[in-house]
């Protein structure tokens, strides 16, 4: 067999000399490039099966020559995967480069071993479909959990696999209820830290007068109300992983203190003179576009690169409908056994219906829409019509809604949601879609219920 074509592109022939050689031991042919122009020449001329690229050229060291030949290259080889080659301090530009496609990225100097096998792991996911298939992320890794075999999806899978077993950040970004909470547990899971805990904290819902006490633990007498030592959640996550979901909402004075533990790795528990060392892998999660908030100035741009080292960026359900017949049979099977149904099925025309809606609440609505219509319907084949009469109108008519404003029946719906779950945030948010943060947003502006309740969390 022929072996595999690497391509180096980099302007110091140092660099090509060290990394040819590097490939040459590692059984690949070695082809070189000093430019871009140079490079996509030699792409057009013969094929090529991965792409290590330098981000600058020339005296410019603003990346954006590099940023540019990427985007050239994914245009003329959409499939051809690239990994990026970056100095130290500039780790935010490689970041920008994964967001254009890159496939990964490492730095100079590079540990030769560590890159040999971010070399052979990306050929392999790289597979002649552009990603590794299904079948061969499930032979390595533990995704047992998650359902999908969308490419999106693929390759956030892949990107899991790469980085789960290191220490680096991972920002999880994706709307509401596409899965991102799980995508945290993969991590976790496929981690060495596995065997300790995984601390799920929303930081939507922690006040920021709780923030230290809540994050650091207290000692007994730190407060008026401190009648015993309370270890924090970072103490909680020691050794394991700390997953920080809606990190958007993070207030400014507290951003400063999470970077400050982020940093030094260690923190003070409040009213304790000794400092204890925090040794937590962090993963965070937020639906909102963080980089704008940072571009606005509502979050920290030294906290954004603490938390961005790798970002994933979850596909919402709507970029990945053929996954939607797969996941739905999935749901119904484990909402059918859960409330001891027998087993349901879904016909040919109602699996099409479900996978032509948008799905704004993603995988959340869609698991709530069967979990409605399979109790509604009594029966056990599920068909399009009673999509279309439970899927949302009927579970509104019941609330008997009728003549109200948009507004209103947000809050009747609510209101109707607390009974039901007599006041549990957590079960009422997810009965309605919502993030908690969402839901005290709407508490509040409907009047409705109290502040945060404090000790409730993931
Ligand atoms: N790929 C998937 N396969 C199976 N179930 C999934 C998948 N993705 C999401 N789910 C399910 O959808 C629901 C929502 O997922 P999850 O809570 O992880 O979303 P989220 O993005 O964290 O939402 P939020 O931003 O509101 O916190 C959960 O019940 C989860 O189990």
């Amino acid at each position: 067999m022929e072996p595999q074509r690497i391509l180096i592109i980099d302007d110091d022939s140092a660099v090509q000399v060290s990394l040819a050689l590097l490939l040459k031991q590692s059984g690949y042919q070695a082809l070189c490039a000093d430019d871009p122009k140079q490079a996509l020449a030699v792409l057009a001329r013969q094929p090529v099966d991965l792409v290590l690229q330098d981000m600058n050229f020339s005296l410019q060291t603003s990346g954006e020559e590099g940023l540019q030949l990427l985007a050239d290259i994914r245009a003329a080889q959409p499939a051809l995967p690239v990994l990026l080659m970056t100095a130290w301090g500039s780790i935010a530009l490689a970041v920008r480069g994964m967001q254009a496609g890159a496939a990964n990225f490492f730095t100079k100097p590079w540990d030769n071993t560590q890159l040999a096998e971010l070399i052979r792991t990306t050929l392999e996911t790289a597979a002649p479909t552009g990603r590794a298939s299904r079948q061969a992320l499930d032979a390595q890794f533990d995704f047992s959990a998650i359902i999908g075999e969308h490419p999106g999806l693929l390759k956030v899978l892949s990107t899991i696999g790469q980085v789960a077993n290191t220490r680096a950040p991972v920002l999880i970004l994706g709307e509401s209820g596409c899965g991102k909470e799980l995508i945290a547990d993969a991590i976790h899971r496929n981690s060495a830290r596995a065997g300790q805990a995984i601390v799920k904290i929303n930081m939507g819902a922690i006040t920021s007068s709780l923030f230290e006490s809540e994050m650091f633990g207290h000692v007994r007498g730190a407060f008026t109300d401190a009648k015993h030592d309370r270890k924090g959640h970072i103490a909680s996550a020691h050794e394991g992983t700390l997953f920080l979901d809606e990190i958007g909402e993070l207030n400014r004075s507290d951003q400063v203190k999470l970077l400050r533990v982020l940093q030094d790795q260690t923190y003070q528990p409040v009213g304790a003179s000794r400092t204890e060392r925090a040794d937590v892998r962090v993963v965070s999660a937020t639906n909102r576009e963080l980089a704008e908030l940072v571009a606005n100035g509502e979050f920290r741009e030294d906290l954004f690169y603490r938390l961005n080292l790798i970002t994933i960026r979850l596909p919402p359900l709507r970029e990945r409908r053929s996954d939607i017949p797969l996941l739905a049979r999935h749901i119904l099977a484990e909402v059918a056994g859960s409330y001891g149904l027998p087993a349901a099925t879904i016909t040919p025309q109602a699996l099409e219906w479900l996978s032509a809606q948008p799905w704004p609440g993603n995988i959340r609505q869609l698991k709530q829409t069967l979990e409605r219509t399979l109790l509604l319907v009594g029966r056990s084949e599920l068909r399009q019509a009673d999509f279309v009469e439970h899927g949302g109108a009927a579970g509104a008519q019941r609330l008997g809604v009728d003549g109200m404003t948009l507004e209103q029946v947000e809050r009747h719906m609510i209101a109707h949601a607390l009974e039901q779950h007599q006041g549990n945030i957590s079960r009422v948010a997810k009965t309605l879609g919502l993030s908690r943060t969402a839901l005290y947003r709407r508490l509040e502006r409907h009047g409705l219920g109290t502040a945060p309740d404090e000790t409730e969390r993931a």
